[in-house]
C-alpha cells in the first residue's frame, strides 16, 4: 500500500533499475568474498554496507559490525584503496570525456609575438602550470628567436617538476636530441616542414633508445601524409601557425582531421588557443591534447590563465 506523505514509496518505485544494480553489485561483492575464502584469502575488498533498502535475503547489517570493521591494518588499506581507486577512475572518465589534456608552454617571446612575458621565470612559470593542472610541460630552447635557453630547461627539470618535459627546440641534426636528453627532456620535436623521412626515422629510433618520446610536428595534409608512412612514428602534432605569414588559423586542425586521419591518436593542436570555445572546437575536431603557450605564458598567475583556457579548475588533474 502506497504511504500517506509517497516518500519511501516513491523512493523505492522511482529508481528500480538502479536498485536492482546495487542489489547485484552487493550480491557479487559477497560472491567474491566467498571466492577469495576458499582459496585462504581472508582480506575482504570492501566492508559490507549491507544489503540494499529493498533487498529481501537473510542478512541485514547496518550497525558497526564484524563485517564493516577491518580486521587488520591490510584489510583497513584494501578499503580505503577501494574507494581511492573507484575516485581515481571516475576523475579520469571525467577528464577523458570532458576536456583534453594541457601541454603548457615555457617561452619568453617569439618571432610571431615579440616578448610575450617581460618579467620571465621559467621555473615559477613551470611549477605554476604544474599546480595548474598541466599533464606536461613544452619548454622552448632556442636562445635568438624565443629568448630562451637549455639552462631554462635544466633549472625546471632541477626544482623537482614532475610533469614530462618536451623540449621545444628545432632539431636539424640528431646530437640536439642527446644534449636535450641531458638538460633532463623526456620528449623532443621534430618538425615534418625540416625533416626529411628518413631523418625522422632516423631520430625517433635515437629518442627509442634513449627513452625520450618524439612530437613530430605537421602544418598541412602532405606533410601529415608523409609522417604516417614514417616507421615508428607514435605522436604527430599539428600546428596551425602559417610560418610565412604568422597567420593562425585552428580550422586547419578540423579540415586535417577530416575523414581517415581524424582516427589518428593522440593528436595535438597549437597554437591559436585562447578561449574555452577555442578548447571545444579543437577537440570536437578530434584533439585530444592541446599545447598552449601565448595566452597562458603571459598572465601574471599562468594557474589562472589555465582556469580561463579552459573556463574551469583542472588544477586536480596534476599528478600529486
Ligand atoms: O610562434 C611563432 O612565432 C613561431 C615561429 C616560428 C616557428 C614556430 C613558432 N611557434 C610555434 C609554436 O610551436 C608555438 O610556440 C606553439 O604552437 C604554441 O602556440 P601559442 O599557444 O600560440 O603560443
Amino acid at each position: 500500500m502506497e504511504p500517506q506523505d509517497g516518500s519511501a514509496f516513491n523512493a523505492l518505485s522511482s529508481e528500480p533499475k538502479a536498485n536492482a544494480l546495487k542489489i547485484n553489485e552487493w550480491e557479487l561483492g559477497m560472491f567474491q568474498d566467498e571466492v577469495a575464502a576458499s582459496q585462504g584469502i581472508r582480506i575482504r575488498r570492501r566492508p559490507s554496507s549491507g544489503p540494499p533498502m529493498d533487498y529481501v535475503g537473510p542478512f541485514e547489517f547496518r550497525l558497526q559490525n564484524e563485517s564493516n570493521t577491518p580486521r587488520n591494518i591490510l584489510e583497513e588499506i584494501i578499503w580505503h584503496k577501494d574507494t581511492e581507486v573507484a575516485q581515481l577512475k571516475e576523475r579520469s572518465l571525467m577528464n577523458e570525456l570532458d576536456l583534453p589534456g594541457l601541454i603548457a608552454e615555457v617561452k619568453k617571446a617569439s618571432p610571431s609575438r615579440g616578448v610575450i612575458r617581460e618579467d620571465f621565470d621559467p621555473v615559477k612559470i613551470a611549477q605554476a602550470y604544474e599546480k595548474g593542472g598541466a599533464a606536461c610541460l613544452s619548454v622552448l630552447t632556442d636562445k635568438k628567436y624565443f629568448q630562451c635557453s637549455f639552462e631554462n630547461l635544466e633549472a625546471i627539470r632541477n626544482a623537482g617538476v614532475k610533469c614530462p618535459i618536451l623540449c621545444k627546440e628545432f632539431v636539424i641534426d640528431a646530437w640536439q636530441i642527446y644534449y636535450a636528453r641531458t638538460k633532463g627532456a623526456d620528449a623532443i620535436l621534430l618538425i615534418a616542414a625540416v625533416l626529411p623521412d628518413l631523418d625522422i626515422k632516423f631520430m625517433i629510433k635515437i629518442c627509442k633508445m634513449l627513452r625520450m618520446a618524439a612530437l613530430v610536428e605537421v602544418h598541412d595534409a602532405r606533410e601529415f601524409d608523409r609522417v604516417l608512412g614514417i616507421e615508428g612514428i607514435e605522436l604527430i602534432g599539428i600546428n596551425n601557425l602559417n610560418l610565412g605569414t604568422f597567420e593562425v588559423d585552428i580550422c586547419i586542425t578540423k579540415k586535417l582531421l577530416e575523414g581517415e586521419r581524424g582516427k589518428i591518436n593522440p593528436l595535438l593542436g597549437s597554437p591559436g588557443l585562447f578561449t574555452p570555445d577555442d578548447i571545444a572546437y579543437i577537440q570536437e575536431a578530434g584533439v585530444k591534447t592541446v599545447l598552449v603557450g601565448e595566452s597562458i605564458v603571459k598572465q601574471s598567475d599562468p594557474g589562472k590563465g589555465i582556469r580561463n583556457l579552459f573556463g574551469q579548475d583542472i588544477s586536480s588533474w596534476s599528478s600529486d
